[in-house]
């Protein structure tokens, strides 16, 4: 390893890792996190959720199949660190349309490989989710320890949602469903989702106000994932409580603890949160259980849910937080995990047509919702 190829990760808990840098040589400050997906690496890196992370692949070879034009999850990766054991420098796949490694340096995002990745997870679990550094270059003792100090007195992104969010309003037209995306950091496999069933969508900035949402009179509202903590975002709490009962609502990820928040419930961090494409699922009306993927720190807290009018729907299998909730008076409902996938398995992807199908219902019986019938509990 010659000296230039040299790049520590350095923990706050005073770990120090030495590795190998590939990607840009920049150095990055962020919450170092696992995901155990064996694949996906390319919509993992650009899904916006991830803005301020460090990402750490249990999944011991990276970049295999290189990075393509179709598998992004944003324009560009909003990542901010990749650690990994081993990574591809020949990428072989008939989509692949470059390496790993270029594709991190063109856009300035540092990797860090030879690292003890199952270590570095085993530290996770048994400590929580941690501030890191990547830096790359040859480093005496002393200039660690001073990285450390810096490190240390780093103080926590807390805007995320503004800086991921799109700045402007957008239109992607359909013929059916008129649907408004409040995007917090939305996938493009939500979107995908939505304009694969010939909805109406128009993407709207993450502060977009109840008022602005109803001018445009859509039939359902979907509450994109995002970054963050979401107490973090509360221009989201007075929108949803203003269109809450009037429009129908779907929530995913963050879109789902914003939901929990705005009825009155709490959310809370996570030891180590949930990140991968197989956390088991169960629905607790059909009692079935399905795989999903997943991408959270903060959960929602099911003890505070009990003055609230939400009722818990999912819960996960190997810890039983709370996975989906509904309304019991209003046609909304929310998921913690992503029925998008993208990368990760469908099992849920039927979720979106119950979106389609509560907006249906609510055009249906609006009048006898106004009436007082209740149809949602
Ligand atoms: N994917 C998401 O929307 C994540 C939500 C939130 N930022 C969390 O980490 O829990």
């Amino acid at each position: 390893m010659n000296k230039a190829e040299k790049a520590y990760l350095i923990l706050d808990d005073g770990t120090i890792f030495q590795g190998k840098s590939f990607g840009s040589d920049q150095t990055a400050i962020g919450e170092v996190v696992f995901n155990t997906g064996m694949t996906g690496y390319q919509e993992v890196l650009t899904d916006p959720s991830y803005c301020g992370q460090l990402i750490t692949m249990t999944y011991p070879l990276i970049g295999n199949y290189g990075v393509n034009m179709d598998d992004y999850e944003a324009i560009i990766p909003h990542a901010f660190g990749f650690i990994v054991r081993e990574h591809s420098d020949y990428p072989s796949n008939w989509r692949s349309e470059g390496s790993i490694d270029q594709w991190l340096k063109g856009h300035g995002i540092p990797g860090i490989s030879n690292i003890d990745t199952r270590m570095l997870t085993k530290k996770i679990r048994e400590q929580g989710t941690m501030k890191g550094m990547i830096v790359s270059g040859q480093k005496s003792d002393v200039e660690l320890l001073e990285l450390l100090e810096e490190l240390k007195v780093t103080k926590d992104l807390k805007d995320q949602v503004s800086r991921v969010s799109t700045k402007n309003a957008f239109h992607c037209p359909g013929q059916k469903h008129r649907v408004v995306l409040v995007d917090y950091g939305c996938k493009a496999g939500i979107l995908r989702e939505l304009t694969n069933r010939h909805c109406d969508v128009r993407v709207v900035p993450y502060d977009t106000t109840a008022e602005e949402i109803i001018k445009l009179n859509p039939d359902g509202i979907l509450l994109s994932n995002g970054p963050g903590d979401p107490k973090d975002v509360p221009e989201a709490l007075a929108m949803i409580n203003g269109v809450l009962g009037k429009i129908p609502l779907f929530g995913i990820c963050l879109g789902h603890q914003l939901f929990a928040l705005a009825c009155g419930g709490d959310t809370v961090k996570m030891k180590f949160g949930h990140r991968g494409a197989n956390h088991p699922v169960l629905d607790i009306e059909a009692d079935l259980t399905m795989m999903t993927s997943q991408n959270h720190g903060y959960a929602v807290n099911e003890q505070a849910l009990s003055g609230t009018r939400l009722k818990v729907t999912h819960t996960a299998v190997n810890d039983k937080t709370v996975e989906g909730l509904k309304h019991l008076d209003h046609p909304a409902f929310s998921v913690q995990f992503h029925p998008e996938a993208t990368p990760g398995p469908y099992d849920s992807n039927e979720l979106f047509d119950r979106f389609i199908n509560l907006m249906d219902q609510h055009k249906l019986h609006i009048t006898e919702q106004k009436k007082g019938a209740n149809q949602y509990a």
